[in-house]
């Protein structure tokens, strides 16, 4: 039996002026599993993150989760269904880290708008699970970038949403921090939840992805397993470059690129 779909892009385009970013994109993201956008500086992967999370109108096309077009979904219902992850958090927000985590909660919150004993356990969980659990009183501008980037997760994690999309997740933390939202994330997409995030690190991707999407000048170039899609001559040809794809087990690649002769 075909794996479930979550999100379905058809005929998706974007344009900004008349400059086409994104066209022609026809994707099925599975469910309950880790999809990776992949590809160089500025071949869409923001864009196509931001159209499947429906932070943006499509020019041309539509995506759906479970056939219903997410721009017709209601912003608190979607706030419900999706969870996103940008890839910067801006300075001058005043709030303490648990606050802006809570703000995860506000799509869940009754009438007045108070957090009930569950909404902060939810926000206490997702402190715990970034490790920021002793930054929790301290004001967000006070954290560091990799610090900061957690607690955006966290603030994800306590949407409780089905589908969580995170725009490069990894581009500010450590190698320890790297890997443990990588195996946070295959422990969520075990329980159900559908991942979807933007990576620059290939070998992270080939590691903990199930499926990876391959974007280049704002067209699909292929998308399947890591084993299908990860070729070496596909990726230096999208990459540009003369990247090496080591494989050492069925989970365990990394990246060699040849010192230029
Ligand atoms: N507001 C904008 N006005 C004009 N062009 C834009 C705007 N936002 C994005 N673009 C262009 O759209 C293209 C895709 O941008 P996008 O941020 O989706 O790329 P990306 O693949 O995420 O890149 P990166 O890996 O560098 O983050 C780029 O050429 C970018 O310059």
């Amino acid at each position: 039996m075909a794996d479930p779909i979550a999100l379905s892009a058809r005929d998706l385009g974007y344009r900004i002026s008349r400059k086409p970013i994104l066209q022609d994109i026809n994707l099925d993201i599975p469910a309950g599993s880790i999809s990776a956008l992949l590809g160089p500086n500025g071949a869409g992967k923001t864009t196509l993150l931001k159209l499947l999370a429906g932070l943006r109108s499509a020019s041309a096309g539509v995506v759906r989760i479970d056939g219903i077009a997410v721009s017709s979904i209601p912003p608190a219902e979607r706030a419900r269904t999706l969870a996103f992850v940008p890839q910067h958090i801006p300075d001058g927000i005043p709030l303490s880290v648990f606050e802006f985590i809570a703000l995860g909660r506000v799509p869940h919150l009754g009438a007045f708008g108070r957090l009930a004993a569950g909404d902060r356990d939810a926000v206490c969980d997702a402190l715990e699970t970034v490790e920021l659990g002793d930054k929790a009183e301290v004001r967000l501008d006070t954290l560091s970038g990799g610090e900061r980037q957690r607690a955006a997760i966290a603030r994800a994690l306590a949407q409780s949403a089905p589908i969580l999309l995170l725009d490069e997740p990894t581009n500010h933390l450590d190698l320890r921090h790297q890997h443990k939202l990588q195996q946070l994330l295959v422990r969520l997409a075990e329980s159900g939840k559908t991942v979807i995030e933007v990576l620059h690190d290939l070998a992270l991707a080939a590691n903990y992805a199930d499926h990876v999407v391959l974007i280049d000048h704002g067209r699909l170039v292929a998308d399947g397993s890591p084993e299908q899609v990860m070729r070496e001559d596909c990726l230096r040809a999208v990459y540009e470059c003369p990247l090496r794809l080591v494989r050492h087990a069925p989970r365990g690649w990394h990246m060699e690129m040849p010192q230029a002769a």
